[in-house]
């Protein structure tokens, strides 16, 4: 098996801002392929797993403001196929301009991506994955009266809809994944975490659910025997105190030092939290395996092992 690595792209690889237009969008899942594309050059084997919480949000949106008896709205599973749809379109197009540019042979190709969870998963008692926009008070009080949603404050940013987001348990196309990779193709995967199904028999069920991307990436990367799961955001380096006086930005850090980090509340839920939690399963689950978590400008630098933060065992 080649050198492989998992490409965690947070939402800033596909929106910048508040830049939510199509053509944003596109503009920054361009800049994204310029930044991946010397690692995809150094001989990786790359598959990309990507967010969708903006997305799928202003998909549901989308929907409710057009239903009609003709035009249903599509229930979460059915949005989270069609965000999957719409960045790896973005992304496959993006990569192949930035291959052509630059003369490399290669093809990208997006697998719509299922990911079993399980039923019984107690994340449908307690949601917690906030999607789409922000709203005021007043805005986020109406919209749980009318819609029956659960709407909660965001890192003092505004009011979001929170969605049940079950964890992982296998992904249904992995061995199509796996085979692409062995023919050298670029594979955007596991997108918005892939879309929530339950097995019932010969039947896959579609549930109401945003899995978490980076616990999505993790499940990816033990599935196609990753050494490497590069978690891309929006800061360089994992800190402790982060935010305060005392901020201390981290280069390496064993399983144990994340263990205890966690338990002293360092990593924000809902954002850095998920990531360590998501290096902590990957590390522990064969020797050898790494995490990076640095930013998209830096991921080149960081797989060289010049900035970014390690996670390993
Ligand atoms: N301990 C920490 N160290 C670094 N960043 C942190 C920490 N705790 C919270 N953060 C915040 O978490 C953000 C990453 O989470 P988020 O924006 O949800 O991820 P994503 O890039 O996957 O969309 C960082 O940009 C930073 O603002
Ligand atoms: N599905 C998911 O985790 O999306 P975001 O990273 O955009 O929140």
């Amino acid at each position: 098996m080649g050198n492989r690595m998992v490409i965690a792209l947070g939402g800033n690889a596909i929106q910048l801002g508040n830049g939510s237009t199509a053509a944003e969008q596109r503009e920054a899942c361009y800049h994204t392929a310029e930044q991946l594309v010397s690692i995809i050059r150094n001989g990786y084997e790359i598959v990309l797993a990507h967010g969708n919480g903006p997305q799928v949000g202003n998909i549901i949106l989308q929907n409710q403001i057009s239903q009609c008896e003709k035009l249903p709205a599509m229930p979460l599973d059915t949005c989270g196929a069609m965000s999957q749809g719409m960045i790896g379109y973005w992304l496959q197009s993006a990569l192949y301009e930035v291959f052509k540019q630059q003369g490399i042979e290669k093809e990208t190709v997006t697998i719509l991506t299922q990911v079993q969870v399980d039923k019984e998963d107690q994340a449908f008692q307690n949601p917690t994955k906030p999607i789409g926009s922000f709203y005021t008070k007043e805005e986020a009080d109406k919209l749980q009266e009318e819609k029956g949603y659960t709407m909660v404050e965001d890192a003092g940013r505004g009011f979001r809809r929170v969605v049940a987001s079950p964890k992982p348990i296998n992904i249904i196309e992995k061995n199509v994944i796996n085979s692409l990779l062995n023919q050298q193709v670029v594979v955007v995967a596991t997108g918005g975490g892939g879309i929530p199904v339950t097995i019932c028999g010969s039947h896959l069920e579609g549930v109401e659910a945003v899995i978490d991307k980076d616990f999505a990436s993790e499940k990816l990367a033990e599935l196609v025997d990753a050494e490497t799961l590069l978690i891309l955001t929006a800061v360089e380096k994992v800190a402790i105190n982060y935010g305060k006086d005392n901020e201390q930005w981290l280069s390496e850090l064993s399983v144990e030092e994340a263990e205890e980090y966690i338990k002293e509340k360092h990593f924000a839920p809902g954002s850095m939290l998920p990531k360590i939690e998501a290096a902590i399963t990957f590390a522990k689950s064969k020797p050898g395996r790494k995490v990076i978590i640095t930013s998209l400008d830096k991921a080149n630098v960081a797989v060289e092992g010049r900035t970014g933060t390690v996670i390993s065992a």
